[in-house]
Order: C-alpha cells, then structure tokens, then sequence
C-alpha cells in the first residue's frame, strides 16, 4: 500500500477532523495546504525555502511536465523527487483540469481527449492509460484519476454524461495503474452543481476502491455558498478512513470552510499568483503591497508573523522592490503567503487536536471578513 491516512480526531461540532498521512517520502499532517509547483518548482522557492516554512507536500503537473521538458527526460532524471531535489511528499494532478482549460480546440471522445498544446499549437491526445504511464514516469507519490473537470456553468444532461465518462476512465486508470507499491492514485469525484449526480459520481468512484478520494469541479468560478453545499453534500458519502482531497482551494476563508466541512488536503495557485503580483495575505485581508500608502511603512507584512519575511523586511522595502519589478520582492511576498497558509493549517490542526475548532473557526472567520 503506497499511503495509509491514520484518524487521529475528529471535531465533537464540526466534521473537522486530524490525521496522519503516511507515504513512501514521509508523513503528511492533516489537514494540509499543498503548495503548487506545477512545472517542477514552487515558482521563486527552492526546497530550502519550502522545508524552512515546513511544506510538507508539494504539487507537480502531468499537463504542464508532459509538454516541458517532456515525462521521459523527468523519469530518464530519476523520477520528479531527484529532478527538483524535493525529497518530501509529491502529488501530480493528471492534467483533467489543463487539457480542457489550457489546452484549445480540444475533442473528447469515449476514448480520451485530443487537445492543441497551449505553447506551440501541436496535438496531442491524453487518455487514462497514457496519462498513467506519464504520472508513473514522473513517479510522484500521489497521483491523480484522469478526468473531466466539468466547466461551470454546466446542463444536468451535460454534467451527466461527463459524470458516466469519468467513471468509466477512473476504472481504466485503475486497470493500468501499475506501480501500486509507490504510488497513490486518487480518484475524483465530478457532478457539477446537482446533488444527485454527486451522490452517483461519489458511490461509483468509492466502488472502483481508491486509497483517497478528491472532490473535483469546484472553484471553477461557481459562488462559494454552492461549493459549501456541494462540500456538505458530497464529503459525508466518503468513508472517514480515506483522505479528503478538494482540489484547486486555498484562499483562507475557504481553507477554513473546506476543513469544518472534512477536507484534509487542499491545493492553490493563489498565494503564489498574487505574491507575484505583489499581493500579501494576511490574517486580516489582503495587503496590495505596491499601493503608494505602503511607501514610508516600516511595519512588516503582517504584526505578529513569525516568518523570515516579517521579521527582516518592512512594506516599504517590499513596496520598493515590487515597484522596480525585483525579483526579490516577489520571492519574499511568496515565501510569507505560503507561511501564512501553512500556518493556518497548523493552527487549524492545534485547534482540532484540542477539541476547541469551533471557537478557532469562528474567531479566524470573523477577522478575515473584517
Ligand atoms: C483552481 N480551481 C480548480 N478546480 C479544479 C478542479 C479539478 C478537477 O476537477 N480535476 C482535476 N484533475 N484537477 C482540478 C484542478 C486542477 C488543480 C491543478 O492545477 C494546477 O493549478 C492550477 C495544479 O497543478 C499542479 C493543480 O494540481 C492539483 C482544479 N483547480
Ligand atoms: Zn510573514
């Protein structure tokens, strides 16, 4: 078995709960929030960075690796662990999200998906078995189902169909997974907006028997309310004893409402996009460094963090290298975003352990929607 998730408590209020996640490149304390480094790299952190501010797990994707530098040279470096000197946990996402987002004039047939490289135009064609073999030459701990994310909006007819499809290409990843000592894969449960199509998807998904299960089709631009609902529907249909994974989430209120609902794993571009923008988070909002009110600012970030960043550098000096677009600005406001986000969960998990989410949960919201 390449993963085992251990129960450790669970919230008496809320479906919060703790864990151990236990994989062939250490253990993962849940719940979790996965930094994004879909081609190979935490864009502006190198592992020193990530092991400083304790990621546990970092993401990679099949999508992006199979276009640059291509799987075979990533397997010919000895897997993705050895090429990006990450020896802790990694998770791949098959790609289902890319090739119908990034990829253009794609066509979906029963078999897979042909698709036009969002880089240079060429063809290629993903199916479940190919995406297997890519996912096993990038040799990630944890890979994902291949999939479709279904767009939002979506018709029930649509979703439907979409749904069935999915089943039936997670039986085929299943089928021609081959390297199941070392590597996880997950499936994903899909079904839009609608209840009923949730419930379909979560029971066949659960019959293929997967080690963990992630919740796909949110943050696809549907309000958060509906993703609260979906969440509240669908997480209660999967067993506790397997890990939680709702992809694609991670601004903090979300963390927090994801984790009240059960979710254990959770992944986001978003702190790293805005640091490169020059945006912060902080427990009370965001802070849009290069805004001239910033200029004669000596306080860090944010009072109170521990992190590298606050305890060295002031909005000024922050406002002053994002102005002049240097590089080490974006590295800094990166590094304390990710911090931020880490910590949370590490507060979260305390409060879970604790038995007081509730409380923790309540006093955390209220500051973010201040
Ligand atoms: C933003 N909202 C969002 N909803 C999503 C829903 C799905 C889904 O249903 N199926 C699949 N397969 N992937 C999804 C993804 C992509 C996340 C990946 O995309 C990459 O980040 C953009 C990153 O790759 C390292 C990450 O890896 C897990 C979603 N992202
Ligand atoms: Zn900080």
């Amino acid at each position: 078995m390449a993963i085992k998730y251990e129960l450790l408590k669970e919230c008496p209020d809320t479906n919060a709960r703790a864990g151990l996640l236990h994989t062939p490149h250490g253990t993962i304390e849940t719940p979790i929030f996965m930094p994004v480094g879909t081609l190979a790299t935490v864009k502006t952190m190198d592992p020193r960075d990530l092991e400083e501010i304790n990621a546990q797990i970092i993401l990679s994707n099949t999508y992006h690796l199979y276009l640059r530098p291509g799987h075979e040279i990533v397997k010919q470096a000895g897997g993705l662990h050895r090429f990006m000197n990450w020896n802790r946990p990694i998770l791949t996402d098959s790609g289902g999200f890319q090739v119908f987002s990034l990829g253009d004039l794609r066509k979906i047939t029963e078999e897979g998906v042909t698709f036009r490289s969002h880089i240079d135009g060429s063809k290629h064609f993903f199916s479940p078995e190919s995406v297997m073999d890519i996912e096993n030459a990038l040799g990630a701990d944890i890979i994902m189902a291949f999939d479709e994310c279904i767009p939002y909006p979506a018709t029930f007819d649509y979703a439907k169909d979409s749904v069935e499809r999915t089943t039936r290409w997670a039986r085929r990843c299943k089928e021609a997974h081959k390297n199941i000592e070392n590597q996880a894969l997950f499936g994903i449960i899909q079904g839009g907006m609608y209840n009923d199509l949730r419930t379909r998807s979560a029971e066949d998904i659960l019959d293929i028997d997967f080690p963990g299960i992630a919740v796909g089709g949110l943050s696809v631009g549907e309000p958060k309310e509906e993703m609260y609902r979906v969440l509240e529907h669908t997480v209660p249909l999967i067993p506790k004893n397997k890990p939680r994974y709702l992809m694609g989430v991670g601004s903090a209120d979300a963390l927090l409402e994801g984790v009240g609902r059960g979710i254990d794993m959770f992944d986001c571009v978003l702190p790293t996009r805005i640091a490169r923008n020059g945006t912060a988070m902080t427990a009370t909002g965001r802070v849009v460094i290069r805004n001239a009110s910033y200029a004669k600012d000596f306080s860090p970030i944010e009072d109170g963090c521990q992190c590298y960043v606050c305890r060295n550098y002031t909005r000024a000096y922050l406002r002053h290298l994002i102005k002049c677009n240097e590089i080490l600005g974006f590295k800094l406001i990166t590094y304390h975003n990710l911090y931020y986000l880490l910590s949370l969960m590490k507060d979260m998990r305390s409060a879970i352990l604790e038995g007081n989410f509730l409380h923790f949960y309540k006093s955390a919201i209220d500051k973010i929607k201040l």
